[in-house]
């Protein structure tokens, strides 16, 4: 196999649902769509920001009822991550979203980790769920249901923070993460995709958070680099997912050669890959056709993935072991 052993640490679930699994799951659940046809769907795929995107994300989740629902669309990813060279993923899901709209818990979680459940054996893919909560919804909500994900023993590894960022700074999440630290749950949180720097260190600092999603804002703040790229504090870069929602202009100008250049512990993913137009392999591609990637950057970028995972020591062994036959065999 001659594709690159990658860990896929931020990817949102509810991100995978293509297009043409939109209309099969309407059709399934007699649920009218506002579009006539998978065209008229992807003309909606233009987006001007974070929040023009969540828009449209939240809707199109609508289609999503059953535990099979969710099951479906988890599979349909692993199938694809497996593809891609995923080998370990730590899958975002977001519980509020769906309660939101009359699906119970037991519902959108169950369904997720029943595919989750047989990935290792049927895709070669180990994962890992987190609930993620909706930073522009009240912290109380998110308490309330990080108490029921406790209380049914819902099968996480930890809990993340995403949806509108801007004016929703961690703070006001320092409950929730606290909870989370005494029930033993990992703790991530996105960070610096269209916020300010200061919004990682709170999530640094506030949040106990162990690893950034995107963090890609940090190159505005030298002492905050200083600091990531001494405690080799994890940041999930997202490259493709921050060209379409504008945060850059083009893949060109993408912050992440200088982020390595600095030493920051980055690493590649996909965040909503069927909106953004890749999952991980492409998003590889394109950096490795813009910047021209060697096999050891790409290499150092996969490691870092694998050592920023929750993953076993025997496990993250193995898979480091992968990454460097990977590198060796590339000539
Ligand atoms: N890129 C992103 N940023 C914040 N919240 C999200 N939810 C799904 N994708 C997201
Ligand atoms: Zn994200």
């Amino acid at each position: 196999m001659n594709q690159l052993p990658v860990a896929e640490l931020h990817l949102h679930i509810e991100g995978t649902l293509e297009p043409e699994l939109i209309f099969e799951l309407a059709d399934r659940n007699s649920i009218a769509l506002p579009y006539e046809d998978l065209d008229e769907l992807r003309a909606q795929y233009e987006f001007t920001d974070l929040q023009s995107f969540l828009d449209l994300y939240y809707r199109n989740m609508d289609v999503l009822r059953t535990e099979a629902d969710f099951a479906d669309m988890t599979k349909a990813y692993l199938r694809r991550a497996a593809a891609a060279g995923i080998r370990h993923a730590e899958i975002m899901m977001d519980p509020q979203a769906h309660l939101a709209r009359g699906v119970s818990l037991g519902t959108c979680v169950n369904g997720v980790a029943s595919a989750l459940a047989e990935s290792e054996a049927e895709f070669g893919v180990s994962t890992e769920l987190i609930a993620a909560f909706l930073r522009d919804r009240p912290a109380e909500e998110a308490l309330d249901v990080l108490d029921r994900l406790i209380a049914t023993e819902a099968p996480i590894i930890g809990i993340g923070l995403d949806s509108a960022e801007v004016g929703h700074p961690p703070s006001g999440f320092v409950q929730v993460y606290e909870r989370a630290r005494a029930a033993g749950l990992r703790r991530i949180a996105h960070a610096g995709e269209e916020g300010p720097p200061s919004y990682i260190t709170e999530a640094l600092d506030l949040l106990g958070a162990e690893r950034i999603d995107h963090g890609i804002r940090c190159m505005e703040d030298e002492q905050l680099v200083q600091r990531l790229a001494a405690d080799q504090v994890p940041l999930t870069v997202c490259p493709l997912s921050n060209v379409r929602l504008r945060t850059v202009d083009t893949l060109a100008d993408h912050p992440l050669p200088a982020m390595l250049a600095r030493g920051l512990n980055v690493c590649v993913n996909s965040d909503d890959p069927a909106y953004f137009g890749g999952y991980v392999d492409t998003n590889v591609d394109q950096l490795t056709g813009t910047f021209g990637f060697t096999p050891d950057e790409l290499a150092r970028l996969a490691a870092n993935s694998i050592r920023s995972a929750f993953l076993t020591e025997d496990r993250r062994a193995a898979l480091l072991a992968e990454v460097e036959a990977w590198r060796s065999g590339q000539g």
